[in-house]
């Protein structure tokens, strides 16, 4: 079998330490060559010289394409496939790095190396094996750019008029989907700040290694070559889902001393869909970060897919509840995944709202109340609820 070269990429929005870290991984690992990939659409700043003799750089530019259901996901797949392709071929180099772009998603990134590209005829899973997923948060900058409440376009970041992503939820997705945590710029803020900021990206990220840096001070071993990556245990990390998965038990007390808490909302009666939308739309300050499954009368055969990241609130149809399947579908299902069944209920099968909450101080008693005053009254649950006025603009065949 051959050795497959393992890869290192690098997330974090941008100017959080990226080059800095990759500059000073490359000038104190002496014994790999090093391969470098910068995904950047700003000049290359990475100091040449310090990419091994017999390796490279190579460089791609950002490649936005819009999904069939309108979503614009940021992905470098093809560009992406064909360096590291290029590079593997050629051989003689033991590790690739990827630099991604700030305002890159990791998945997308992530998925380049675990799936066959039919079209381009390239299969990187034969040569390569992503090793390890690395998040870089500007410790300073972080709240700063978490509650701005600002979108990429605001900030003239974004890709295209289409790119309608906010940073709160870019840097979510960052920190939600990798296995080691960089948390740079340390020498900005005091230990008290950074304690308590530790604490919150911990319960946001439960997995993860968590590193703290000055200029990108790291030892190169903590992220080229640790074998830490595995897709779906890393795609599993959030802290919300493990939430949702194990519930309070889970809870680590150390941060409570810091006001930081969790907690899910399970509700079996569905949402006035107006009233949630205005709850929404006025999200207590408290809350950093939630995300769950949302049941809506109006929209009685879809799970709704709730996700907020400070201001940044998605709200979007995700599938249809296994209730609202043809019977023949629903038997498939409990075969499949028998722990449907286990909390069914006898009128509505597994239609239900559960939704993690996570944040610094938060007034549980009041968020309970205010989202059971969205629930439907006695009065609304004995009318039709189609006839509900709809306050989302998304469309359902
Ligand atoms: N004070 C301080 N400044 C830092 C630290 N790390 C990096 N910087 C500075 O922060 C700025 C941005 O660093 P980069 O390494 O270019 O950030 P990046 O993530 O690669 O940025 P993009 O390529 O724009 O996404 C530079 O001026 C660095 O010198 C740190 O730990 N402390």
């Amino acid at each position: 079998m051959t050795n497959k070269i393992p890869v290192t990429v690098l997330s974090g929005y941008l100017g959080a330490g990226k080059t800095t870290i990759l500059n000073y991984v490359l000038q104190n690992e002496q014994n790999l060559r090093v391969a470098v990939i910068v995904n950047d659409m700003s000049e290359i700043n990475i100091d040449a010289s310090l990419v091994e003799k017999g390796s490279g750089i190579s460089r791609t530019e950002e490649k936005f394409v819009e999904l069939s259901n309108g979503c614009i996901c940021c992905t470098l797949r093809e560009d992406l496939l064909i360096e590291v392709q290029k590079l593997a071929e050629r051989g003689n180099i033991d590790y690739i790095v990827i630099e991604s772009t700030g305002i890159s998603e990791p998945i997308p990134v992530a998925q380049t190396f675990s799936y066959i590209d039919e079209e381009l005829g390239i299969d990187l899973t034969a040569s390569c094996t992503l090793d390890t997923m690395v998040t870089v948060v500007d410790a300073n900058r972080f709240w700063t750019d978490f509650q701005s409440g600002e979108s990429l376009l605001d900030r003239k970041e974004a890709v295209g008029e289409l790119d309608e992503r906010d940073v709160a939820d870019l840097l979510i997705d960052q920190i939600e989907f990798c296995d080691v945590l960089i948390l740079n710029k340390c020498d900005l803020i005091t230990e008290e700040q950074l304690e308590r900021l530790e604490k919150v990206l911990r319960t946001l990220q439960p997995e993860a290694k968590f590193i703290r840096t000055t200029y990108g001070k790291i030892n190169p071993q903590e992220i080229l070559n640790t074998r830490s990556f595995d897709f779906n245990r890393v795609s599993q990390s959030a802290g919300w889902l493990k939430e949702l998965e194990t519930g309070y038990e889970n809870h680590t007390p150390e941060t409570e001393e810091y006001g930081i808490s969790s907690f899910t909302y399970t509700r079996t009666i569905p949402f006035h869909p107006k009233r949630f939308k205005e709850w929404a739309e006025n999200i207590p300050i408290e809350i950093v970060r939630s995300k769950g499954f949302i049941w809506s009368a109006r929209h009685n055969d879809i799970a709704i897919l709730f996700s907020q990241a400070g201001s940044a609130v998605n709200i979007s149809p995700l599938s249809y509840w296994v209730a609202a399947l043809p019977k023949e579908q629903q038997q498939q299902i409990f075969i499949q995944y028998p722990e449907v069944r286990g909390s069914w209920d006898p009128e509505f099968g597994d239609r239900k709202t559960q939704l993690v909450i996570i944040g610094i101080d938060l007034p549980k008693d009041e968020i309970t109340k205010q989202l059971d005053a969205c629930l439907l009254t006695d009065e609304e649950f004995d009318k039709e609820w189609r006839t509900f006025e709809t306050p989302f603009d998304w469309k359902l065949r």
